[in-house]
């Protein structure tokens, strides 16, 4: 038996919910007018109402003692003074770090990495406001007009999914595209747009190793030398953002126009990073500084709120509450906002790299369920797709609903209407509608008895499914670095209960060995064809391009 399922707040939860499933929130609610003031948080400009959650005093109470028990605070206080918690791979996880303000000195390996982090920053503005201002032009003296960010995973996710979240900040006259696809469509489709002579390239890879990075560069910088642009104009064209100075320099890349990032900032936690060179070019720096200042204010709420009042705990807790003692198996984003559109995508990575793992920091297989799939989209488009199995469904699907409280298009009765769809979905969820509500509803519209007992049932909404609901005033840099910054603490907080390592992610290695002597097979005159029946048929199949 694993030492989290021996705690004693765990065998407390586990009895606690028993209990509570046999309470519907329609009655929580109506037992208790002051339920949503008792089940609501604010900080760093956002509004957290868990209310139409699975739980009472005595879940919130468990749910902190289990915190303490597995020392969530303390663990947390690690990470933002650069213990070395990813432990398999012996780094510290300070993305922290990179929005901090502070000046007090923070030591890696015995170097002070502010000052690291702050020459970087320099560097980055720098930049940005040359290419903004057209000190740096393209090769034949134009200025740029469109940006290629060219990376995958986290050094494509969050420059792709911030930029497009504040859209309404862009710099009119630079446009950024992104590609991360090995496929040659992706590219090929991207390329044909651009101009050369008004093109910059950035390269993101922390390792300076992924194939699809690389691979995708050589062949922008093909295109770029077939046309008829020198190789001395390479400098001004390519810029790269990498751990890997060395691999960047080897590569083609100019020393000067490489912008470091460091191993202990995990991919999926480097926005913060000059990974976020893209956003900053595509919304101005001062603007990448807000989204910094937005983290930075939640990282403070992180490390000082009461767990009452703390939303990434709560979040999280609440996530091992439905995972834990529900049997969810995913937890479900829904971005009532057109600009966050992408979110969901962006914590799909940042929670399922960090904790869909099953072997703990004993390095023992783990004897509980550990990370849900997450999933989601816009809303109210998923209402018109699979809405229906959350709230029919035979599972539980904890969702959240997160919502701007103005738009940055007021546009007629939109707002109120997409608002007003958010929240009855919610309420929906929570209280469902009976059989005899289906019932009498049928029987208002004069069907025939026989044919409402065999309809009745069918309209049912069992209703008592959970979900947050997040506000905020409007979507700005500050709120949206709040926001994904809740969401990495909410990642952490998990992590920590479930005793995984987050910040690690060996399971992408063997996939990567894997296809490349795959490859090999693939283009070789002479394949080996040493695999199993499965992968040898496919390769043949694709050698011979034919089904
Ligand atoms: O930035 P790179 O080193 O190119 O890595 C790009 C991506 O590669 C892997 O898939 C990792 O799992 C991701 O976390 C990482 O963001």
């Amino acid at each position: 038996m694993s030492t989290l399922t021996s705690m004693p707040a765990w065998h407390a939860l586990q009895n606690h919910a028993q209990e509570i499933t046999h309470t519907h929130l329609r009655d929580l609610f109506a037992a208790d007018d002051q339920r949503v003031e008792r089940y609501s948080a604010s900080a760093a400009g956002l509004y957290l109402d868990y209310s139409k959650n699975r739980i009472n005093d005595t879940t919130l109470a468990l749910l902190k003692q289990l915190a303490d028990e597995v020392s969530l605070p303390e663990m947390a206080q690690k990470m933002f003074r650069g213990d070395k918690i990813n432990h398999t791979e012996g780094r510290a996880v300070l993305h922290t770090a990179l929005r901090s303000r502070s000046d007090e000195p923070l030591l890696v390996d015995g170097v002070d990495i502010r000052q690291e982090i702050k020459a970087t920053l320099a560097k980055m503005k720098t930049f940005v406001e040359q290419v903004q201002q057209g000190d740096w032009k393209g090769h034949t003296g134009k200025q740029f007009t469109d940006v290629v960010s060219i990376g995958i995973g986290g050094s494509f996710l969050g420059p792709k999914i911030m930029a497009e979240s504040l859209k309404p900040y862009w710099n009119k006259d630079l446009k950024c595209h992104f590609v991360a696809n090995i496929d040659g469509t992706a590219i090929s489709e991207k390329l044909k747009q651009l101009d050369p002579e008004t093109t910059l390239f950035v390269m993101s890879s922390k390792s300076f190793s992924t194939q699809e990075t690389l691979t995708n560069t050589l062949t922008a910088r093909d295109w770029f030398l077939a046309h008829k642009l020198p190789e001395e104009a390479i400098g001004q064209h390519f810029v790269a953002v990498t751990s890997n100075v060395a691999a960047a320099e080897a590569f083609g890349i100019d020393k000067d126009n490489v912008f470091p990032m460091w191993d202990w900032v995990g991919g999926r936690y480097s926005m913060w990073s000059a990974i976020g060179l893209p956003i900053a070019l595509q919304i101005g720096f001062d603007h990448f500084e807000q989204l910094l200042e937005g983290a930075e204010t939640m990282d403070q709420h992180f490390l000082t709120a009461p767990v009452e009042s703390n939303l990434p705990m709560l979040m999280g807790l609440l996530g091992v509450w439905y995972t834990n003692f529900f049997g969810s198996q995913s937890h479900v984003v829904l971005s009532y906002d057109h600009y966050l559109r992408g979110l969901p995508a962006y914590i799909q990575q940042l929670d399922m790299e960090s904790n869909g793992k099953s072997v703990d920091n004993q390095s023992n297989q783990v004897d509980y369920s550990t990370g849900p799939v997450i999933w989601g989209g816009e809303g109210t488009n998923g209402q018109h797709a699979y809405h229906q199995l959350i709230h029919q469904g035979t599972g539980v699907i904890p969702a959240d609903f997160i919502l701007p409280l103005t738009s940055h298009n007021p546009t007629g009765r939109h707002h109120a209407m997409l608002a007003a769809n958010c929240f009855g979905q919610t309420q929906a969820l929570m209280a469902g509608k009976t059989l005899e509500e289906a019932t009498v509803e049928l029987q208002q519209a004069g069907l025939a008895e026989d044919a409402i007992n065999a309809l009745a049932p069918h309209k049912v909404m069992p209703g008592n499914k959970p979900s947050n609901t997040l506000l905020m005033d409007k979507l700005t840099p500050t709120t949206l670095g709040a926001l994904v910054a809740l969401y990495e603490h909410r990642t952490f907080v998990q992590g920590q209960i479930w005793q995984l390592n987050s910040f690690d992610q060996w399971g992408v290695e063997l996939g990567k060995v894997l296809g490349n002597s795959v490859l090999d097979d693939l283009e070789s005159a002479t394949p080996k064809l040493n695999q199993d029946g499965s992968t040898v048929s496919l390769i043949k199949k694709f050698r011979n391009g034919e089904i």
